[in-house]
């Protein structure tokens, strides 16, 4: 069995109630996944399902009350914040907004360098390494004397994947990093995601409320409703033949499926005809 890169088992995640009612209100009711080194999890559900509050919890965000988060090989549940920033190098994270994740005052250089720096990576092959992540995302080498108001949006958050590549991490958790751009944008977005792990063998933990985005970026897919995973397996077969009812309408209600897509789901919808012509004429509820 290949080892994990990350493992996450029965995780819950519980905020403090404000106002009135007291008590902790849990989001995340024992969540459990995991991601093989170069691989892609995605995970997919609806506004509110808690999928944010994953990738924060991994990244030491969010209150853990239960469960486990292991990073190669390490518990990192608890991580101080001396462990964290050693994490730092490992473990990065691009978010879904290009405008505010950048500091709008520094030069794109600077904001590359930044990393390196915390590092004590050296002036000399800092450089070097700005103009080689320049290159790796598609942008041109005189950017880096340019700030980010200087660039589109799908360009920013192409200098927001190079500042998570600095360090050479082995994870990237990407919370809805194609969510704020077009169509195009998107799919030439997530053909740069797809490539730097082709070459770098990085893994991801990529969230998003797409199914289709989650199909053509994931090698594994987990399917969360209301805190609680109900879904897990290949993406190619959930997001082509879902068992959960709920993975069953996230898939009919996303816009714009490609042909095949529009194919695979016109199946389903007459699966799930056929299915439910059969409970109605058992008698079972649904
Ligand atoms: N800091 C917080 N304090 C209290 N509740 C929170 C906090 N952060 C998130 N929540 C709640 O946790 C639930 C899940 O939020 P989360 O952002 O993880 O969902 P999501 O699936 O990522 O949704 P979206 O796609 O809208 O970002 C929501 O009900 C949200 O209000």
């Amino acid at each position: 069995m290949t080892e994990k890169l990350l493992q996450v088992d029965d995780l819950a995640v519980a905020y403090p109630r404000k106002g009135f009612r007291r008590g902790p209100v849990e989001i995340l009711h024992g969540v459990s996944l995991d991601i093989e080194p170069g691989k892609t999890l995605g995970v997919v559900g609806e506004s509110g399902s808690g999928k944010t509050t994953i990738g924060r919890a991994i990244l030491g965000l969010a209150p853990i009350t239960r469960g486990t988060v292991t990073f190669g090989g390490v518990d990192i549940t608890h991580a101080g914040r001396r462990k964290r920033a050693e994490l730092a190098a490992d473990l990065q994270v691009v978010f879904q907004d290009p405008y505010s994740s950048l500091n709008p005052a520094m030069e794109i250089g600077q904001i590359l360098a930044e990393p390196l720096q915390v590092q004590k990576v050296g002036a000399k092959e800092s450089r070097a390494r700005v103009a080689e992540l320049l290159d790796r995302v598609g942008l041109p080498s005189n950017a880096i004397t340019r700030v980010p108001r200087e660039f589109s949006g799908g360009q920013r958050q192409r200098i927001a994947i190079a500042r998570a590549l600095a360090l050479r991490p082995k994870l990237i958790v990407c919370d809805e990093p194609v969510s704020a751009l077009d169509l195009t944008t998107q799919a030439r977005v997530l053909d740069l995601f797809l490539e730097i792990q082709q070459d770098l063998g990085v893994s991801y933990l990529f969230i998003s409320h797409d199914l289709d985005v989650i199909r053509h970026i994931s090698h594994d897919v987990a399917v969360l409703y209301r805190g609680d995973v109900v879904e897990r397996g290949e993406a190619a077969v959930v997001t082509t033949s879902p068992q959960h009812r709920y993975t069953r309408r996230l898939l009919l209600a996303s816009p714009l499926p490609d042909p095949d897509a529009q194919a695979e789901r016109r199946a389903l919808r007459g699966r799930m005809a056929a299915e439910e012509r059969v409970a109605a004429g058992s008698g079972v509820e649904r």
